[in-house]
């Protein structure tokens, strides 16, 4: 079970002066995948490193599987929008970093990779430098490392936003497929509306700073009720009157707390 819980989360920094969470409860589902979309600076990226135990709250817990986030943890994995691979290092050593730090015995560690390095489309790759590849295979190669540790959770942010738009939804679609073969409790931090709609089971919006909650959008029962998994192509789901929707409702909510117009 792996379920992430925010219950009533504050966050201020450097003594109080910006706060930039306020009283967020939020419960993402074992396997759920959710992402949180909102005006810049409203406290996304806090969420994650909350849940990845990289800050803590200033009132309020963070709970990952039932326990309180105290410190980053393996069963935690975050991928960030600049993929920090070692670039001295091949796309197999890049992989199996995590696996040498757990002290995994080699066999085991080489079939975990090769098994990652297949699921992600590296095949042929294995030892090519990260300046060998393109940005989107570099970022496979960031994912592979992550899925690699076989994390319960799995905490991204923004991570397609440095790649090229056509780059980008090939990775949407991949980590489509992959989130259907291999489920996992995913938060994602996005700017992209049809990214969120696309590739989440609910979308989370917030507010402008401090960062609250305003709205939880379920995307998966209409995805399931219109039948979205018939198309494996973004831009065919992209087209249903039923993503439109969404969309544009997702947008309108945005707007307001952009302009100000709901406050
Ligand atoms: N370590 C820190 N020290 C001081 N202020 C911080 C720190 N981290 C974040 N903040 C502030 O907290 C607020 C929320 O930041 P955060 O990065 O979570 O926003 P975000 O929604 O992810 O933004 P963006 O969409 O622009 O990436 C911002 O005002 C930011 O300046």
């Amino acid at each position: 079970m792996s379920s992430i819980r925010f219950d009533a989360v504050s966050k201020s920094f450097g003594a109080g002066q910006v706060k930039a969470l306020d009283d967020v409860d939020l419960a993402i589902a074992d396997k759920e995948f959710l992402a949180i979309v909102g005006p810049s600076g409203c406290g996304k990226t806090t969420c994650l490193r909350l849940a990845a135990g990289f800050e803590f709250p200033t009132s309020g817990r963070v709970l990952v599987g039932n326990a309180e986030v105290r410190e980053p943890g393996p069963d935690r994995a975050v991928v960030f929008q600049q993929f920090a691979l070692f670039p001295w290092k091949t796309v197999v050593e890049n992989i199996e970093l995590g696996l040498r730090n757990r002290n995994m015995p080699r066999e085991e560690r080489r079939i975990r990779v090769m098994e990652a390095v297949e699921l992600i489309g590296l095949n042929g790759y294995e030892g090519a430098y990260p300046h060998q590849l393109s940005g989107g295979m570099q970022q496979r190669v960031a994912i592979a490392r992550a899925y690699v540790l076989d994390p319960q959770v799995l905490l991204m942010d923004e991570p397609f936003g440095a790649l090229d738009a056509q780059t980008r939804v090939v990775m949407q679609e991949e980590l489509v497929r992959l989130a259907r073969r291999n489920p996992r409790t995913v938060l994602f931090i996005t700017h992209g509306v049809e990214e969120a709609v696309y590739l989440a089971d609910r979308v989370a919006i917030m507010t402008r700073r401090p960062g609250r909650l305003k709205e939880i959008v379920d995307v998966k029962s209409i995805r399931e009720a219109e039948g979205w998994e018939r198309y494996s192509r973004i831009e065919d789901v992209m087209d249903l009157e039923s993503f439109v929707h969404l969309r544009t409702h997702i947008w309108r909510s945005l707007r307001e707390e952009k302009t100000g117009a709901a406050h």
